[in-house]
């Protein structure tokens, strides 16, 4: 079923676009860059292929077609088989925590009341060089148990607790290049540098302690890309002498495609993977962008887009069954919301944290997501209730559930598309691209976390509205030009909002020229953090 095997090119030296200071040649010394090295002329060869195979089947989505479940595969989804196990110290996800990997972060997210800490190079994280070094080092540190911070500000100093969580490292996309590094001529994968440095540097003292390297694999759209993964890592084991299923992956069910190839994902990465996640702010996004052509399929205002739509809780549900089927883990998603100061804000997040985990746990689902230690307490208590005695649901099949169909999966979503959710939409996505291309990935806007998956959804449901000339629910048809002029009164209101010393201080402008490019376009661009990859250093 898989066809990796382009043939390495081991003539092609790397070469390193950049200085590097003394700290980062620990990181990136010699052996490590060799490691890199190997990987990229064994593998990289493939990414584009894979690329390319996404636009061809989104050519066909575009002439009218619908994503469905595939015929050639119907022996691997109706066989019987699972995978191959889950390591002791993955058996109980019920919450997981996610963040970025600056230095206090991780030594909080290792703290909190939490089984596991997902380390972000992906959507919570702007990767400028310097700071994608400093992330390897922090979770270097991190796994050697050194890791330690002040902060210069108040003094607060930071260190490990006893039995911190444990570490999985999401690492970047396929489509994300790492321009610091060229290979014939082109800028490498940042999946396989992320994936080389966390590998080499952690893996012997993971395992030393009864751990293991554990991925998150971010945006798999075929299997195909599940096959290549597995390749890499059954490469990596080879190489370093390592027992085949070693490296462990869970994967993001988070893009449209993906969903009608969950047992084939399972399946081509059967040695490693342990589970799948329902990335819930991508997939919303994806279903915007793969259906971008469909105007029978237009999302409402990003609010009203929640798990309670059907096209959303039936993703849920058959991740669920999927997964458990497989004896693998079937792993809930993330609310936007973030504790608030303000008592009666923080009452009505925790409320709807808790709806929302009952949700996935009611689902059957066998752990969840948590943006911020704040919630961690609540997400717990909905999991342990649910939970009782046991470690995980593996055990509820949803196998006598009916049939989970496509129709059901890209069931279009009702709601209203508002001025105010447009205006919203315009100064959530302004404000993200301005903290990103400052090299800084995840952000509070408004009482909610916008990181590059939710960022997304706003810049795109514009674009769709504009693209299908659909009316907002006062009787305005949204065009290029009233997207224009809202964009400019929302500048406004964005300075009156920051004060005019902060909004001068920012990108804001540039920003903006990036969203509008971002909106107006003809074709949709596929992810912002590509043209704004070009403003980090
Ligand atoms: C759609 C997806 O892809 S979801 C996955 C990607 N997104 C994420 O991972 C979101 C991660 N969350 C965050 O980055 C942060 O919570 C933010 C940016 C949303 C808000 O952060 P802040 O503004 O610092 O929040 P706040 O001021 O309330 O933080 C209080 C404390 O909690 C810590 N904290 C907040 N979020 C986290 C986190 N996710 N992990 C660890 N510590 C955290 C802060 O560092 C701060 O610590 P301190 O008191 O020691 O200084
Ligand atoms: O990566 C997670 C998502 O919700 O998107």
């Amino acid at each position: 079923m898989t066809d990796t095997q382009t043939p390495p090119n081991h003539e092609v030296k790397l070469s390193l676009q950049t200085l590097l200071t003394e700290q980062q040649k620990e990181i990136l010394n010699e052996d490590a860059f060799q490691f890199v090295e190997r990987l990229v002329q064994r593998f990289a060869l493939r990414i584009p292929e894979l690329m390319a195979a996404r636009e061809r089947r989104q050519l066909a989505i575009d002439a009218g077609g619908l994503p469905d479940f595939l015929e050639d595969t119907a022996d691997i989804r109706t066989g019987n088989w699972t995978i191959r196990n889950i390591p002791d110290d993955l058996q109980d996800r019920r919450v997981e925590i996610t963040g970025p990997v600056d230095r206090k972060m991780v030594i909080n997210a290792l703290n909190a009341n939490v089984k596991v800490f997902m380390a972000d190079f992906e959507d919570s994280f702007a990767p400028a060089w310097d700071e994608v070094l400093e992330g390897q080092r922090n979770l270097r540190d991190a796994v050697n148990g050194t890791i330690a911070y002040t902060n210069p500000e108040t003094g607060k100093e930071y260190q490990l607790h006893d039995d911190p969580a444990v570490l999985i490292c999401r690492v970047r996309g396929l489509h994300l290049p790492e321009k610091h590094l060229l290979w014939q001529g082109e800028p490498i994968p940042g999946s396989l540098f992320d994936f080389a440095l966390y590998f080499y540097h952690n893996y012997k003292q993971l395992l030393a302690k009864g751990s293991g390297p554990y991925f998150y694999l971010p945006k798999l759209q075929a299997y195909q890309e599940a096959a290549w993964w597995s390749d890499v890592f059954s490469f990596t084991e080879d190489e370093f002498g390592l027992p085949r299923g070693t490296i462990k992956a869970t994967v993001l069910i988070e893009t449209l495609p993906a969903v009608f190839e969950m047992d084939e994902i399972l399946y081509s990465l059967k040695d490693h993977i342990v589970g799948l996640n329902c990335g819930r702010w991508d997939y919303i996004f994806s279903y915007i962008k793969t259906l971008r052509n469909h105007p029978d399929r237009i999302l409402p205002d990003r609010q009203v887009v929640t798990m309670e739509k059907p096209f959303l809780n039936a993703y849920s549900r058959l991740l669920v069954r999927t997964c458990h089927r497989r004896g693998a883990f079937a792993m809930g998603g993330m609310a936007a919301f973030i504790p608030s100061k303000d008592p009666e804000r923080n009452e009505w997040v925790l409320n709807k944290i808790q709806t929302d985990k009952a949700l996935e746990a009611n689902n059957g689902h066998d752990g969840t997501w948590v943006a911020h230690p704040g919630l961690a307490d609540t997400a717990r208590a909905i999991f342990d209730d649910t939970l009782g005695t046991r470690q995980n649901q593996l055990d509820v099949s949803r196998e006598d559930d009916a049939p989970i169909t496509a129709e059901e999966l890209l069931e279009p979503c009702d709601g209203d598309r508002t001025d105010e959710g447009m205006r919203h939409n315009i100064r959530v996505a302004v404000q993200y691209i301005e903290a990103w291309i400052s090299g800084n990935g995840c952000v509070p806007i408004y009482g909610l976390m916008e990181d590059a998956a939710t960022a997304e959804i706003s810049r795109a449901s514009i674009w769709q509205w504009i693209k299908h000339g659909k009316a907002l629910s006062n009787g305005e048809v949204v065009t290029k030009s009233l997207f224009e002029q809202m964009l400019s009164e929302e500048m406004v209101v964005l300075e009156q909002e920051l004060g005019t010393d902060m909004f001068n201080q920012g990108q804001y402008q540039e920003a903006a020229m990036l969203m509008s490019q971002l909106t107006t376009s003809d074709e949709l661009v596929n992810f912002l953090t590509l043209p704004g990859y070009e403003y980090l250093k």
